[in-house]
């Protein structure tokens, strides 16, 4: 554990200074391409208007065969491809992969002032994003980097779910938290083969009438990453830094996709990860506040003065807390509106 009064200092001589407050950036979809890929590397240029952050992917997925081209390629697109204003982040090798120390070492020293975030799978616990603080700042230092890196955990095994804060709070440069459910779930010896998403046996099902078990009953799905997600969600908010929901690996279902986001959303979450371009827009659409949520909470706040006392609107009691909860939506609205014209003419503002 880092003293607090030297917390903010710099890990090496000439890096730059960590920030101190990790700003909001709409990323409502972290959008996954594999750089090796020269079909997915052709299509960036439009990507980079439809989404928020477009995420060059090292690690699972990339064929071993491939990382080294994948390391370059994306040093390429970093190079080459106009993005706009739209971030680039990157997912390195796990620690312990023979790749990640020349991921690291090539990006930062190479593109280490295009790249926003570096997403680090498997985290283990503070210690691995220490190690990655320590690295980054002497490779900042080598690069010429002039802003800090920041870093994004994986919560995908048990360990890291156990050291959940600790992790999130080992750095200030600690953006945020992703929910890696596949990896969690073959961590933990979870008896699933999906990625993401419920399971159809993992249930609770109605009392039986008349002692009768037999007869049908109705029963109702859990999420078995729910818990995993409340504890992810609070971390980062007591750490001052952003949860996302992981991959959802059914791409054809994309009504399920929609409300698994839905719910990752409602408990918290600012984004998630979209592995192909048909869940792009089902991000774009759950993880920006409804228009009619938007109209409510102006009509809240509007109602309620300086925020303080109760009113009834329309049967319903509103108070300071209700003020607070409407200033989230209407904030959010704000920050996507900065980014999102068609939203801001739907928000009205
Ligand atoms: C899942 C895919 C392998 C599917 O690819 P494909 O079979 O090519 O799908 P389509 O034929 O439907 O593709 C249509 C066209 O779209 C292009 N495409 C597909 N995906 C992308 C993309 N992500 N970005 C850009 N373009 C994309 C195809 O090339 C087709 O183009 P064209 O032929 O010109 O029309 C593929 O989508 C894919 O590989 N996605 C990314 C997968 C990934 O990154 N996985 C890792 C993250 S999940 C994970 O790691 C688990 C997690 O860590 C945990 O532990 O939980
Ligand atoms: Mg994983």
């Amino acid at each position: 554990m880092r003293n607090p009064k030297t917390f903010f200092r710099p890990l090496a001589v000439g890096a730059p200074a960590p920030v101190r407050e990790v700003p909001f950036r709409p990323s409502r979809m972290l959008h996954f391409f594999d750089p090796s890929n020269a079909k997915m590397v052709a299509k960036l240029p439009d990507l980079a208007s439809k989404v928020d952050v477009l995420l060059g992917n090292l690690e699972d997925a990339v064929q071993a065969v491939n990382k080294d081209a994948a390391r370059a390629g994306l040093v390429d697109v970093a190079r080459t491809v106009d993005l706009g204003g739209t971030q680039l982040w990157t997912r390195i090798n796990s620690l312990d992969s023979p790749w990640a120390l020349d991921d690291l070492t090539t990006l930062v020293t190479e593109i280490g002032n295009e790249l926003d975030v570096i997403m680090v799978p498997k985290v283990e616990g503070p210690e691995d994003i220490h190690y990655v603080d320590r690295l980054l700042a002497q490779l900042e230092v080598k690069g010429g980097v002039r802003k800090p890196l920041l870093v994004h955990a994986i919560l995908e095994t048990a360990s890291g779910v156990a050291q959940v804060e600790e992790i999130a709070l080992a750095s200030p440069r600690m953006q945020g938290i992703s929910l890696g459910p596949a990896d969690l779930g073959a961590d933990r010896r979870m008896k699933t083969t999906r990625a993401g998403g419920g399971h159809p046996w993992y249930l609770v099902r109605e009392d039986p009438v008349d002692s009768d078990v037999h007869a049908p009953r109705a029963t109702y799905l859990q999420d078995v990453y729910h818990y995993t997600i409340g504890r992810m969600v609070d971390a980062c908010v007591q750490a001052g830094i952003y949860p996302y929901y992981g991959p959802f690996g059914d791409i054809g279902d994309v009504v399920a996709c929609e409300d698994q986001f839905r719910n990752a959303y409602l408990m918290g979450c600012v984004g998630t990860w979209s592995l192909h371009p048909v869940q792009i827009d089902i991000a774009r659409r759950v993880f920006s506040p409804d228009v009619s949520e938007v109209a409510w909470a102006r009509r809240v706040v509007d109602a309620m003065g300086d925020g303080t006392g109760a009113v009834m609107i329309d049967g319903k009691m509103q108070d300071d807390a209700s003020v607070k909860m409407c200033r989230v939506t209407l904030d959010l609205a704000a920050e996507l509106a900065e980014r999102d014209p068609e939203l801001k003419e739907l928000y009205g503002l």
